[in-house]
This record gives C-alpha cells, structure tokens and sequence, in this order.
C-alpha cells in the first residue's frame, strides 16, 4: 500500500497536490514549482538480517513528498521511522525500489556522490544528536559550511541568527557537553539548517524539549519552509509535531499509510 496512491508516484503526485486546506494551514501559496515532487519512493524494501533470515522492516513503500511540504512520519518504536529517513537521506541504500530526488535515482549514486549529495542537500537531525564534543556550539555549526566550502562572513551571521531563533544566544562558546539534553537538541537543530538545505530530516527533534521550545522549533521549520522552500521530514511520536505537519504517514507492518490531518 502507499502513504499516497496504492500503484503509482505519478498520480500520488497529483492526489497529494490537490489537498488545498494543507497548503493554506502553512500559508504557502502553493505555486507549481513547490508542488512538484521533490522525493519520490517506488517500491521500496529494506530489511535486515535476522536469524539466517531477513526481518523485512519496510515492505514494498510508495510515496511521493512535495517540494516546501512537511510531512511527519509517525508509528510505533521499531516499524521503520528511521530507516525510512536513512533511506531517502542516502545513509544506505533499499534492497530494491527506487528513491527519487529531484529527478535524481538516489540508488544509483556511489558513496562519493552520495555523500556530496547528503552535504549539499540535506540537513540531518540525529535521535543522537552527534554532536562533535571537541567544538563549540558554533564551530558545530560551522561544521557544514566548511565541509561544503561556504563557511564565510554571511555563513557565520547566519548560524548566530539561527541561534538566536532556537534560544541559544550567548552559548556559542559553550562545549556541548556543558549543555542540557534540550540546549544540545537545539544546537542539532540549528546545526541542521545553518547550510540551506533542500530537505530537513528529522528524527524526534522535539524529544528533548519542553512544549514551549518545541512549538519555537516547528515554528522555525515552517519559517524555513516560507522563507526557503525547504521540504521536512520528520519522525515523531509526539501529537504536537505531527499536528504542525502539513500531512501524516503511518508506518505500521512495513506499510505507509496516510493518516486524516488534525
Ligand atoms: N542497521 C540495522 N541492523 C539491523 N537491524 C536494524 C538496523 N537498523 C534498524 N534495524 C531494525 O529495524 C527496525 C526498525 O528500526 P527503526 O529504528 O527504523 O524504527 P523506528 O520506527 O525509528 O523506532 P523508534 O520509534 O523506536 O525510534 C528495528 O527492529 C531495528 O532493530
């Protein structure tokens, strides 16, 4: 079955674009270009070795996620969130299907070519967070402006200002692990969107996080998507985020399903 059309990503492309009330819960204008699928999942399976077998963990998925969309993926512990976020932000590959993005086949590329891609197009928010414990809150910042050859004067007022928006100013020069659970989720999050990218994945990033902070950072993603076109994924047991999604998925026994929104 598939979170958006049970055969093909071509008309669950269309269907999904037809949703008007969800682009007018984020403000969105909906113009064609960010309505036009940015991933696209044809038959996807992922399993992992178990016993001399394979425990099949995704089964077969289809799903396509417009360009500027925020779409939470919810399910109980253990059906596959972050494998589905692993898979479609090229940290490993499917055992068979297709991961379209932008057009691109994400199965096809190398590791090179997909670590590129990972640097250039994606922000990562970790369940671990994965910190670097040697650098500062803002040389981890940092971090993904240097590795894409960008770290410049525009860069570093950037990730003050995303510090700012996550409540953090005045720790730049704090070592993470001077910081609480929440403080170093923030520093992830911040951490995640300091280069731009194309599309946030997110696994639980409000877990750590009272309901106060939490609603500041789903504000921030949805400013993101406004002011940047950026496209989230997140993962999520938590109600509050999945209601700040434009569009909920359910994984459950390997499926996707789309869920009513709130
Ligand atoms: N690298 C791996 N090797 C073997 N099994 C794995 C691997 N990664 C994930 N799994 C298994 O795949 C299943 C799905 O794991 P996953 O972390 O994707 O679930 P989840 O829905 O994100 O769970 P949670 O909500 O608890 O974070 C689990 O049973 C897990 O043990």
């Amino acid at each position: 079955m598939s979170a958006t059309s049970p055969t093909d990503g071509t008309a669950a492309g269309r269907h999904s674009a037809d949703r008007q009330p969800l682009r007018s819960r984020t403000g969105r204008d909906g113009g064609e270009a960010e309505d036009s699928p940015l991933i696209r999942l044809l038959g996807v399976r992922k399993g992992y070795p178990e016993g001399g077998g394979v425990r099949v963990v995704l089964d077969g998925l289809d799903l396509v996620i417009r360009r500027g969309e925020s779409l939470a993926v919810v399910g109980p512990s253990g059906s596959g969130k972050s494998t589905l976020l692993n898979l479609i932000g090229a940290m490993e590959g499917p055992d068979a299907g297709t991961i379209g993005f932008g057009g691109e086949d994400l199965t096809t590329l190398d590791e090179t070519a997909r670590t590129l891609f990972r640097r250039r197009h994606l922000g990562f928010i970790f369940q671990q967070l994965n910190l670097v414990p040697t650098l500062t809150v803002l040389e981890n910042l940092l971090l993904p402006l240097e590795l894409n050859g960008v770290l410049n004067r525009e860069g570093r007022r950037y990730a003050r200002e995303l510090l700012e928006r996550v409540g953090l100013q005045g720790r730049e020069d704090t070592f993470p692990e001077l910081l609480s659970g929440g403080e170093r989720q923030r520093v992830a999050v911040a951490r995640a969107l300091v280069h731009g990218p194309d599309l946030l994945l997110a696994d639980e990033p409000t877990g750590s996080l009272d309901g106060a902070t939490a609603q500041t950072v789903l504000g921030l993603f949805n400013e993101l998507r406004r002011e940047r076109g950026m496209t989230a994924l997140i993962a999520t047991h938590s109600t509050d985020v999945a209601a700040a999604a434009d569009r909920v998925v359910a994984l459950q026994g390997g499926r996707l399903q789309e869920v009513a929104a709130a």
